[in-house]
């Protein structure tokens, strides 16, 4: 199945310049991508459109099938739930503790608060964070808020993770760990597109490639995933 599809996108941020042109793309279910090119290339602006934050100034969108142009304004929340978003500035809510940002989107869900607590505990060891989660975000560094955004986007095991340098202020070696995390998500059914300027984890982990650079995606790898996708199954993240 396609997770998502771009038909001849173009965008730009008001009256400006185009900062993504005559971009296609088809993810199948179940693939990881890296995404690369250099600062400005417009990394963070595809994976925003993907998330349906922006909408393209031309082209077509189809997130799991729907087409956004003409798709029910209402339904939109619901197929954002369906995927987990780490953002270049984080977004975490500073009212809430580390445990209640990750937990959130599981409480949206109406998850039962005692698989809650389970979850949550295991995903925050996971991340090196066990020591961490009643503090506040804003008393947290920068690395440990960035593992804050990343637990709480896949905690609920989303279909499509879109991650905008997930692993950029840890260092390798937290890097190549929540690496392994993202991965078990991956064979899990979930489908990653990752943008990153970590040239070592992109040899290191070998998914293809969408390179983009100055608004085209220039190069890609194969489209499918290189294995046969996971069937998604119940169970926890970690
Ligand atoms: N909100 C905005 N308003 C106007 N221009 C923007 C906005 N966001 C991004 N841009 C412009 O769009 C272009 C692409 O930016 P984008 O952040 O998508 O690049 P990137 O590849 O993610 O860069 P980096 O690797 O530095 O994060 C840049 O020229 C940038 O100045």
């Amino acid at each position: 199945m396609v997770i998502i599809k771009l038909e001849n996108i173009g965008l730009r941020y008001g009256v400006g310049p185009e900062v993504l042109r005559d971009v296609s793309l088809s993810l199948e279910e179940g693939a990881f991508h890296f995404l690369t090119g250099p600062s400005g290339a417009g990394k963070s602006s595809l994976l925003k459109l993907m998330y349906l934050a922006h909408r393209p100034t031309r082209g077509l969108i189809s997130l799991f099938g729907n087409d956004i142009a003409t798709i029910d304004r209402h339904k939109l929340p619901a197929l954002r739930r369906e995927v987990g978003v780490v953002f270049q500035e984080f977004r975490l809510l500073d009212h809430l503790s580390t445990f209640d940002n990750v937990a959130l989107p599981m409480r949206v869900a109406n998850i039962h608060e005692k698989d809650i607590k389970k979850h949550v505990t295991e995903l925050l060891a996971w991340v090196g964070l066990k020591n961490h989660m009643d503090a506040r975000p804003s008393t947290l560094s920068g690395g440990q808020q960035q593992r804050v955004a990343l637990a709480r986007a896949v905690i609920k095991r989303p279909r499509l993770l879109l991650a905008d340098e997930p692993t950029g202020n840890v260092d390798d070696k937290l890097a190549v760990r929540l690496l392994h995390l993202m991965e078990e998500l991956n064979k899990l059914g979930t489908t990653i597109v990752m943008a990153t300027h970590n040239e070592g984890l992109v040899r290191q982990f070998g998914h293809p490639r969408i390179c983009i650079d100055g608004g085209r995606v220039e190069q890609m790898g194969p489209l499918r995933p290189a294995r046969k996708a996971a069937v998604r199954m119940e169970g926890k993240v970690t």
